[in-house]
């Protein structure tokens, strides 16, 4: 519990800004979330509840809701950014006038900049230079997190003090909150999980089993790790929380709205009514795109995630895709393994 009404900021008012905001007012903090829609602010604060979002959770009243940035993030100990991840830099530049270089940024939305391919940490820097910055991810869907079922993420930062700072924020009987000092594979980890949560759920659409999904993450945890150990990831930092965790809570989790996205792809509809029906950001698809571009970049296989480009920006058909994903050149499971035994 927190001795004085400490201030803590989320900038975004959507599902997983509302549970965090949330998870720090039950810890006692003061907390303003900021938002881009009046209507919103207004609804929330006269109800007590975020109904387009979380609907069915109450606001204690030590969580308020403003579209005045400035208000918002004053005197505020940390500014979450809850925001989907191709809003990060424009929130970062507008709140550029009046952040103070104390301020600690924790970013929780998991993506890659499209057009830059770069990682949220470097977009903020690039805006923010001076701010202390803190990812924090893992398997932590909002709806579950905001009815207080026990859930485990990470942080992680290039400052090990600043992030148990943040872990000492958040942690809470349940939410319990790990450190890790890589930074790229925490970012990566969560940004192209969501690419495979996609595919998990178009083979749901397509009526496929248990065995294809299992197949699916096996092997997308492995590209994973393959680009993100050429971006200058850990490996180990993919067999975490941010890595296995949140692709199996995503693969499998109803909540999940890439894999919502995916289902629904894979029954036939069009990308368009896709997104009108989940409604709520589907980070994969632009994730699909950036990640695509990167991997070519650096020239590293990525067949799922290259399939999922297919069906997403070539037309392709789902059912097409996965016989060619299954009928491509036949290949050991673990290149790197069986290169070393036989010295290549
Ligand atoms: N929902 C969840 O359970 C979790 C989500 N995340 C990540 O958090 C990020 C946000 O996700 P959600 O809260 O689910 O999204 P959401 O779709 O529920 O809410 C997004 C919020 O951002 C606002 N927004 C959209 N574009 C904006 C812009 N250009 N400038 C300012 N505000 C803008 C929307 O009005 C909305 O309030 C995503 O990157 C997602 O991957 C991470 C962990 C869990
Ligand atoms: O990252 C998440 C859970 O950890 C949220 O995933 P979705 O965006 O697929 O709902």
């Amino acid at each position: 519990m927190v001795l004085s009404m400490e201030k803590m900021c989320v900038l975004g008012a959507g599902s997983w800004g509302s549970a965090l905001a949330l998870s720090l007012a039950k810890k006692g903090y003061e907390v303003s979330m900021w938002t881009l829609n009046e209507a919103q602010a207004e609804k929330v604060n006269r109800t007590k509840e975020n109904t387009d979002y979380l609907p069915g959770v109450l606001f204690p009243n030590n969580i308020t809701i403003t579209t005045d940035m400035e208000e918002a993030i004053l005197n505020s100990k940390i500014i979450v950014l809850a925001v989907p991840s191709q809003a990060i830099r424009s929130v970062c530049s507008q709140i550029k006038p009046f952040v103070k270089d104390e301020q600690i940024l924790v970013d929780v939305a998991k993506g890659l900049e499209k057009g830059t391919g770069l990682r949220l940490s470097e977009v903020c820097k690039e805006e923010l230079p001076n701010n202390p910055y803190v990812a924090l991810s893992g398997p932590s869907h909002a709806e579950e997190v905001a009815k207080d079922i026990p859930t485990t993420v990470v942080v992680a930062s290039e400052d090990i003090e600043v992030t148990q700072i943040v872990q000492d924020i958040f942690m809470s009987p349940k939410l319990r909150v790990y450190t890790n000092p890589d930074i790229v594979g925490v970012e990566l980890g969560g940004a192209l999980k969501n690419i495979i949560a996609f595919g998990a759920g178009v083979c749901d659409g397509l009526g496929y089993g248990d065995n294809t999904k299992a197949a699916l993450m096996t092997r997308g945890i492995r590209e994973i790790s393959r680009l993100g150990i050429a971006m200058g990831a850990d490996v180990s930092t993919f067999s975490g929380l941010s890595g296995i965790g949140d692709l199996i809570v995503t693969c499998t989790s109803m909540h999940s709205r890439n894999r919502r996205a995916g289902i629904l792809i894979g029954q036939g509809k069009s990308l368009e009514e896709t997104l009108a029906e989940v409604k709520m950001v589907v980070e994969g698809i632009t994730a699909t795109e950036v990640a695509y571009e990167v991997a070519k970049e650096l020239n590293i296989d990525m067949p799922i995630t290259n399939a999922i480009y297919s069906v997403l920006y070539k037309g392709l058909k789902p059912n097409d895709v996965v016989i060619d994903l299954m009928m491509r050149n036949k290949t050991h499971e673990i290149e790197e393994v069986v290169n070393d035994k036989l010295g290549l």
